[in-house]
């Protein structure tokens, strides 16, 4: 994926490079916060908790920087295989960051999720944390002090700022301070880059998250898409088909997933091609199927297939 960019001399001295992550509990606007940084959709956003499963990599790229950014899952006591799967990715990518950003929300209470998160970085030895109280849009000035403070006694960060996403607020005095913290070094990857997740995992998020609208309560996290093929249709340079595999854990799911008459998973690959037509800029044939992966979540070969390895 490509964005125009203006031209920026990576060898000259003073540039900076590295990585930083964001950690917080479920929901609290990780995704958001990336994509606003990136100033794409890279990673998917959802309503619900627990919509992120992959380390996807949002590049933010500055004159004299280039931070990539890895989106972490939500940490959470694991209740399932996958859960502790989550769990073990979201610690190996804390070690492995220059700099992370941990969100707490404006609007909400902290609360033990938080702090058990502060325990745990507080673990994390040599990274620097900045604390971002996020959605500050969703809550009055007294509040957002007030959370300042609170988030404040919950460990030693090198900053804490306010930001909102939704309203671009701060985004770019949170890039520059994250980037403050990157070492010197040369641009990791080429100019105007702005993810290196292949686009067939983009392409499979995008579906999971036309699959979930209006079906969250229902199947908060029972959803999981492959892409089967991508590629251009022979003698067409404008058009690419793409077939696609929606699984389920159990047959009441298929249903509800595929609607009377197949009018929900039919409006699912409407709204998904759109999604996908606007990443690639390119027309889509979307051909998409469902299937049924018994317990997918609880069982290790299912979740190697469906690219969960950890
Ligand atoms: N009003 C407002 N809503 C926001 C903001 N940032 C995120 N949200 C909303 O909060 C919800 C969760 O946002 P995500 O970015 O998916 O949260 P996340 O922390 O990545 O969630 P997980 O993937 O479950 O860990 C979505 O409905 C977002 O639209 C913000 O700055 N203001």
């Amino acid at each position: 994926m490509t964005s125009p960019q203006t031209t920026t001399d990576t060898t000259a001295g003073g540039f900076k490079s590295g990585f930083a992550c964001f950690i917080g509990r479920p929901n609290v606007g990780k995704s958001t916060l990336m994509n606003a940084l990136v100033g794409t959709k890279v990673a998917i956003t959802s309503s619900r908790p627990q919509t992120t499963r992959r380390a996807i990599r949002g590049i933010v790229h500055r004159p004299d920087a280039q931070l990539i950014v890895v989106d972490t899952p939500g940490l959470h006591k694991p209740r399932t295989l996958l859960g502790e799967r989550l769990d073990s990715l979201v610690r190996s990518t804390l070690t492995e960051v220059d700099v992370i950003g941990f969100c707490v929300p404006a609007d909400e209470k902290v609360g033990p999720g938080d702090r058990f998160i502060a325990r745990e970085l507080a673990n994390v030895r040599g990274t620097p944390v900045v604390a971002i109280v996020t959605k500050t849009d969703l809550a009055d000035r007294g509040q957002v002090a007030e959370q300042l403070l609170r988030v404040e006694r919950l460990g030693d960060f090198t900053d804490i700022v306010p930001v909102s996403a939704a309203r671009g607020f701060q985004v770019d005095l949170l890039a520059d301070l994250l980037i403050s913290h990157l070492p010197e070094g040369m641009a990791l990857y080429p100019e105007g880059d702005l993810t290196d997740e292949p686009e067939h995992v983009l392409v499979a998020e995008l579906i999971r998250e036309a699959a979930l609208e209006g079906v969250r309560d229902e199947l908060p996290h029972s959803i999981a898409v492959v892409v089967d093929e991508m590629s251009p249709r022979e003698g067409r340079d404008d058009l690419v088909d793409v077939y696609a595999h929606l699984f389920v854990e159990r047959p009441s799911q298929k249903a509800i997933v595929i609607g009377r008459k197949g009018s929900r998973l039919r409006e699912v690959g409407t709204a998904a091609r759109k999604q996908i037509e606007a990443l690639l800029g390119v027309r889509i044939y979307l051909d998409l199927r469902i299937s049924v992966a018994k317990d997918w979540q609880r069982d290790p070969k299912q979740l190697r297939r469906l690219g969960f390895d950890a």
